[in-house]
């Protein structure tokens, strides 16, 4: 009889749960089970069909994150042929910053009826971008009061961070504000379903709520400045309880087990965040190993011994993916998100004809016919900011470009020219933190395009001039929740004392990697070149084009009637 013991772990994507279930002691991935999201990415109406949304919001719906765990749990069980009781812990990551207002019985607002036509009742995805005049104020404020916080976030805070986020929620419906007993991230909500009680975890509190190992949150004058109403916002909304992550949150509940059919008293660990999860999962522990989760966006994590000032990036914490080391953050907030876009609004029938015909998809039609020219070939220079530019910029009214179009241009050509951009992007990055004293020697990469598109992380080779190594799990980021799940559950449950020892048995890469060709190299130096003159132009300095669009944009779209011509 199979009496192993098991660990799940569920990560939480922008469209979708997926949980995958895996053996203790070896790492081995015995089920997998995706739930895509019921009510999916809400940036037009709220679930009603009615109530509009304004430019810049993206919400989801916290039913959906229960949904996952109650159809993809059993599901995992029951295709490994296993018992519950062999499951010995369970560990969550999620996007982020995505939060929620909640009630005193931990429900969400919207749950109740008297808030849901209001969309701030509801879960703010990472990708909302609608608190930016919040989160410039809050850059500007603190830069004149000289905070100490600011260098540790490469310099600004984003608009997809926790104190805009509730500021805009202040600002716009202070009702929602008032009403909440707390507002915290979804990971951490969702663990608390589970468990019976919030506990807060140190990585999304660390990289998206401004909190500090040694020094804590920003001082209550700080928030006072921002607003009088905010000066006790960490007493009254957040909290400063905050749990390190690699430690236990609680155990499943009684009435929460019966809801996906695994045993009251296992283990559930404290959440983490869907790339910092990932870490451990390709088997890194160390320094100088830099990980790019590549999906909708991409998330840049790597791990330093101090803590060096880095320009643009999202964030330095200490024991923020392991515990012992700094661990830096940098993200694209737009990768898969271009392809997407491209591929729904761009691509001519005749294209989506001809992948049918030949039983692809669209993205592997393209790759293919990009994978024909020779680098350079197309002309064509873009710069990557479809969803504004996460680092090294921290801006998000930045919008996209792209350059070098003809009557010739193709979709391929444009297809590969916003891979190209998002290759620049990272190398941007990279050379930030080398530029800054932290270490960049080998490159990992994982996620839903680290395992589909080849050609990318060939493109990526030879734009970094480094060799790529490829996670050997198609879902790295819930196999690292697992592995939490089974250093929650202890070595008395037959789990792990620390992440480290998980990730020397449980973590591994794939065989073959990309490694740089150098012909490639030396096209893509000088694209590079031409990339960062670009970047500057548009996105440093005074040149604020993309801004003054923005907001004529804007303008344009508060008008109601219809257009006169
Ligand atoms: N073959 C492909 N090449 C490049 N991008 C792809 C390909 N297939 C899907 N994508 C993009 O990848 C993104 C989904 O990434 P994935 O890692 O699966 O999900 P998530 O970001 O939710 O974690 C989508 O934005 C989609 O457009
Ligand atoms: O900022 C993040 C992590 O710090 C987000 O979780 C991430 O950018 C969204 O992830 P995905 O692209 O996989 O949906």
């Amino acid at each position: 009889m199979n009496m192993a013991n098991y660990t799940i772990g569920v990560d939480y994507g922008t469209q979708s749960g997926r949980a995958v279930l895996v053996d203790v002691a070896t790492g081995r991935e015995v089920a997998t089970a995706v739930k895509p999201y019921t009510h999916g990415v809400m940036d037009e109406y709220l679930p009603d069909g009615v109530t509009r949304l304004e430019h810049d919001w993206a919400l989801q719906h916290p039913q959906d994150y229960l949904e996952v765990l109650e159809l993809t749990i059993p599901a995992v069980v029951k295709e490994a042929g296993i018992t519950a009781d062999q499951v010995v812990g369970l560990g969550i990551d999620f996007t982020a910053c995505t939060i929620l207002p909640i009630d005193e019985h931990l429900n969400p607002l919207c749950f109740r009826e008297e808030h849901q036509q209001n969309p701030h009742s509801y879960v703010k995805l990472w990708k909302h971008h609608a608190a930016q005049d919040e989160a410039d104020e809050l850059n500007r404020i603190a830069a004149e009061r000289g905070e100490a916080f600011l260098k540790r976030y490469g310099g600004k805070i984003s608009s997809e961070w926790m104190i805009p986020k509730v500021w805009q929620i202040l600002n716009e419906a202070p009702a929602i504000y008032e009403a909440a007993d707390q507002i915290l991230e979804a990971t951490d909500w969702v663990v608390s379903q589970m468990t019976g009680h919030v506990v807060r975890n140190s990585c999304t509190a660390g990289y998206k709520a401004i909190w500090h190992k040694q020094d804590r949150y920003p001082s209550n004058e700080f928030f006072k400045a921002l607003d009088p109403r905010l000066e006790n916002v960490v007493e009254e909304k957040l909290t400063r309880d905050i749990a390190p992550i690699g430690s236990k949150a609680g155990e499943l509940t009684e009435a929460f087990a019966a809801r996906i059919g695994l045993l009251p008293g296992t283990a559930v660990a404290v959440a983490n965040v869907d790339a910092h999860v990932a870490v451990p999962a390709v088997g890194i522990a160390e320094p100088g190993k830099m990980l790019m989760v590549m999906g909708t966006s991409t998330c840049h994590i790597l791990l330093g011994e101090d803590e060096q000032v880095v320009p643009g990036m999202c964030g330095v914490v200490e024991d923020g993916v392991i515990p012992g080391l700094m661990g830096y953050e940098a993200g694209q907030s737009c990768v898969g998100d271009h392809f997407e876009w491209f591929t729904e609004t761009c691509v001519p029938g005749h294209y989506v004809e001809e992948a049918a015909l030949k039983g692809i998809g669209i993205h592997q039609l393209l790759t293919e016919k990009a994978a024909r020219q020779r680098v350079g070939e197309s002309g064509l220079v873009a710069l990557d900011w479809w969803n504004g530019n996460r680092s090294t910029l921290v801006d998000t009214n930045l919008t996209g470009v792209l350059l070098g179009a003809t009557l010739l241009t193709k979709p391929e050509d444009i297809y590969r020219a916003l891979i190209e951009a998002t290759a620049y992007g990272t190398r941007t990055i990279v050379e930030a933190f080398r530029n800054s004293g932290v270490p960049v020697h080998e490159v990992y990469a994982a996620g839903g395009i680290a395992e589909k598109n080849a050609l990318m992380m060939q493109i990526y080779a030879d734009v970094l001039n480094m060799e790529i190594k490829i996670s050997a799990s198609s879902q790295t980021p819930a196999l690292g929740s697992a592995m939490f799940g089974a250093v929650a559950a202890g070595t008395e449950r037959g789990g792990y004392a620390t992440i480290t020892e998980a990730a020397a048995k449980m973590g591994r890469v794939k065989e073959e990697t990309y490694k740089p060709i150098p012909e490639n190299v030396a096209t893509y130096d000088a694209l590079f070149a031409e990339y960062t003159k670009l970047y500057d132009y548009f996105g440093r300095g005074e040149n604020d084009v993309m801004k003054r669009l923005k907001k004529i944009k804007a303008e344009a779209s508060r008008v109601k009637e219809e257009p006169v011509w």
